[in-house]
């Protein structure tokens, strides 16, 4: 081993000088190449349509288009070249992290992989862990024969020799020959390694598992489920890396859209991407994208931490159908539109547009009927045109204009005659051109209006009663989103109801935009909200992942709703039953709050039993508390204090403030979290983790809301160790543990 330690050591000199050589001329280039770019924007910028004749100004528009081609290609080469030099940089210093040697039909070969592909002339130093032969190191073990498809080829190939190694700054500090299931002592490593404030790539160490759901591209929609700290998140984030990486050639990073459930996540998450070479995926938390769509309302959040049942409704599927039937019934009755003005008067009446309206016969949608409308209304103003060409006010404006654009209109016409008939025909595209704007933006139908009226319509079209809510309840909240519009603002689920209305009429937007819709949590959202976006991009496929078990905002989402939802649609569900982030001790004791029969998960990292704390008459746990943080900071451990929901945070906070504790309360996705110590309600803390972890179910005043999933969710951020707040054993958390779950703190 120590000879073959040597000889590895020197191929990684080898490949590492490559390269530095690589990574070299490519940062010459991309440097050249950026300020090239620059220059060239700079001079797109001048271009000017030659508005003269129409010869020049056809010349002068090709010019243009042609030179934006040219700019988007080099762009795409220049951030290409950007993306691979990220990856270099990488590589320099760990240029791979396994080694394969495998037989098939023409001998040994020996691949090395990393995170992405080098090349010399004649061979393939590093191979791409995303390329179809990179799959050997994460399938099989030595001895195995594993089937693999490469291009139109099926093999079957032998594994002989399956080496890890750890190299920092090209240098193997660790090199391991592995015969049994891959990786073990790298994982537990890397498991017992303290938390961070960002994930990062896990590619070395992913599982069997995990990479058949990161490869696997067949399904038009994938559902990644699995217990708390299973992967879900870095199996979505490595599939987004493989998917750009399998279909480079068609599929660009702002095709991908990922959706992860608030900023604090968002920011947590951010590296992964880039680590792998992938800078340019976008993401969003799902109500800043709304919010996006419709800019002009204020989105209002609202923190609790029990869904109302209106809100329940809004977020169903019922409330979905109940706006397409809706939207049908519009066809026939019911529009709410504007008069079109003109010149402070009213050229078409509301009255006349409606009854234009409901005179056209379309067996189409809404619209494509409203299309016609708009054409209809488009051949109008093109008729009252015709009839004001001698009216006073255009005569008033030919009077005002300068000499100069007298001549400009002269001498683009051939005779005098010809020259005021340009003249006024552009006075009068001048003039009418905001009414045309409004006609093709459909911006005389009373969006607010109209979706009042659909609110008020609700209950002829759904039970309000399957939701526990009668009509008294239902007109007050209709009130309610009145005046909150009559202030320009909207709590979420009537903005994603109030823009699939207005999307409903104006007919499918972009829906190519996206070919991968990619939803981190998907339990957090409603059927509803899962329901748009498949109306709005039909074509796109979803890879969604999630837990149900952590839906703490109530069960929201079904499997039934998205069978559903996807109905027609290939869908492949993976369920993922090891928790990687918790000790085993952790995982069985937050399994106690699973509702259903806890799945089978498999061992694999001891740690110490999560401790029970007792409040309840008992001032001594403050000092207890104390001195565990305090042990935490000395080992450099991150510790969360995680309520159930955010007026917890802020009393346990205050109350730890008092004690003499530092520490930080994070209460807005906004809020950094980058404190040793912080106190987070679980709302917030969703998809993290922590080394050391308190779960605050001491205060009495459990709300119906302290369902088991939020339990289980607080429980499952530990890693390493989880300490419980709870007033005495009686508490019903309390009862569902068994004694030999935890350890019962000593406190004197
Ligand atoms: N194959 C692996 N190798 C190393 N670490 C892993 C592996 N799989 C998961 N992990 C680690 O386990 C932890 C949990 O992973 P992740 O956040 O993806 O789980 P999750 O299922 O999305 O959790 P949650 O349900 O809480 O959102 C992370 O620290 C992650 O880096």
């Amino acid at each position: 081993m120590k000879d073959s330690q040597s000889m590895e050591q020197q191929r990684v000199h080898t490949v590492v000088e490559k390269i530095q050589l690589e990574l070299d001329q490519l940062k010459k280039t991309v440097k050249h190449d950026s300020a090239e770019q620059k220059r060239r924007l700079k001079e797109s910028g001048e271009i000017k349509i030659n508005q003269g004749s129409s010869e020049s100004m056809w010349e002068s528009a090709g010019e243009l288009r042609a030179v934006e081609q040219d700019l988007m290609i080099r762009s795409k080469t220049l951030l290409k070249n950007q993306n691979r030099v990220v990856a270099l940089e990488k590589m320099v210093e760990d240029p791979y992290f396994g080694r394969i040697d495998y037989e098939d039909e023409f001998g040994q070969e020996t691949i090395y992989i990393g995170i992405s592909s080098v090349f010399d002339e004649y061979d393939h130093l590093v191979v791409d862990w995303r390329s179809p032969i990179a799959s050997l190191y994460y399938e099989g073990n030595v001895g195995d024969t594993i089937p693999l498809n490469i291009g139109e080829q099926k093999l079957e190939l032998l594994i002989e020799l399956k080496r890890q190694f750890l190299i920092r700054k090209a240098k193997i500090i660790q090199m391991l020959d592995t015969d049994n299931v891959m990786g073990d002592p790298y994982l537990l490593e890397a498991l017992e390694d303290k938390s961070a404030y960002q994930m990062s790539a896990v590619i070395s160490t992913l599982q069997k598992e995990q990479n058949q759901i990161v490869r696997d591209i067949s399904a038009k929609i994938t559902l990644i489920e699995g217990v708390a700290g299973s992967g879900k998140t870095v199996v979505l984030m490595q599939k987004i890396a493989y998917l750009l990486y399998t279909f480079r050639d068609q599929l660009r990073a702002s095709e991908i859209i990922l959706f992860s459930p608030n900023k604090i996540f968002q920011t947590y998450i951010s590296q992964v991407l880039p680590e792998l070479g992938e800078m340019n995926v976008t993401s969003h938390t799902f109500p800043e994208f709304m919010n996006q769509k419709v800019p002009k309302f204020t989105l209002i959040s609202n923190q609790d931490e029990e869904l109302s049942k209106v809100t329940l409704l809004k977020g169903s599927l019922q409330f979905s159908v109940a706006l397409k039937h809706y939207t049908n019934q519009l066809k026939m009755n019911y529009m709410r539109f504007a008069s079109l003005s003109f010149q402070g008067e009213i050229l078409i009446s509301k009255e006349e547009i409606k009854e234009l309206f409901y005179r056209i016969e379309s067996k189409g949608t809404l619209a494509s009927k409203l299309g016609l409308l708009q054409t209809q209304l488009l051949q109008k103003i093109e008729q009252l045109k015709r009839t004001q060409r001698t009216s006073k006010w255009v005569e008033d404006a030919m009077l005002s204009m300068s000499d100069s654009e007298l001549r400009q209109h002269e001498s683009e016409s051939k005779n005098e005659q010809k020259a005021e008939e340009t003249l006024i025909d552009s006075i009068m595209d001048a003039a009418y051109s905001p009414v045309i704007k409004r006609i093709k933006k459909l911006a005389f139908i009373r969006y607010q209006h109209q979706y009042i009226h659909f609110l008020k319509a609700v209950p002829k079209l759904l039970s309000l009663k399957e939701f526990s809510i009668d009509e008294e309840m239902w007109s007050e909240h209709i009130q309610q989103v009145v005046t909150n519009m009559a202030h320009k603002k909207m709590v979420l689920e009537d903005l994603d109801a109030f823009y699939s209305l207005f999307q409903l009429m104006h007919g499918p937007i972009s829906s190519t935009k996206f070919k991968y819709i990619c939803l981190d949590e998907v339990q957090d959202f409603s059927p509803f909200q899962l329901q748009m976006l498949k109306d709005f991009y039909p074509t796109a496929n979803f890879v969604m992942s999630g837990d149900l078990n952590q839906n703490i905002l109530m069960k929201r989402i079904s499997f039934n709703d998205l069978d559903t939802i996807f109905t027609g649609n290939s869908f492949q569900r993976y369920q993922l039953l090891t928790s990687y982030r918790s000790t085993n001790e952790i995982t069985q004791f937050a399994n106690r709050f699973l509702e259903e029969k806890a799945a089978a998960e498999s061992p694999f990292r001891e740690g110490k039993k999560p401790e029970l704390i007792l409040t309840a008459n008992n001032e001594h746990y403050w000092d207890y508390l104390k001195q565990i943080v305090s042990d935490s900071q000395i080992n450099g451990l991150r510790t969360a204090f995680i309520s159930k929901n955010y007026a917890e945070a802020v009393r346990f906070h205050e109350e730890l403030t008092t004690a003499g504790i530092d520490s930080s309360l994070v209460l807005k996705d906004t809020d950094s979290t980058h404190h040793p110590v912080i106190v987070i309600p679980v709302q917030l803390a969703k998809g993290l983790e922590f080394d050391v972890a308190f779960a605050l179910f001491h205060y009495s005043d459990h709300s119906s809301a302290t369902n088991l999933s939020t339990a289980y969710t607080i429980c499952s951020r530990a890693m390493h160790e989880l300490y419980v707040m709870a007033p005495d054993l009686q508490d019903p958390l309390v009862n569902r543990l068994e004694s030999a779950d935890y350890h019962l703190a000593e406190l004197n």
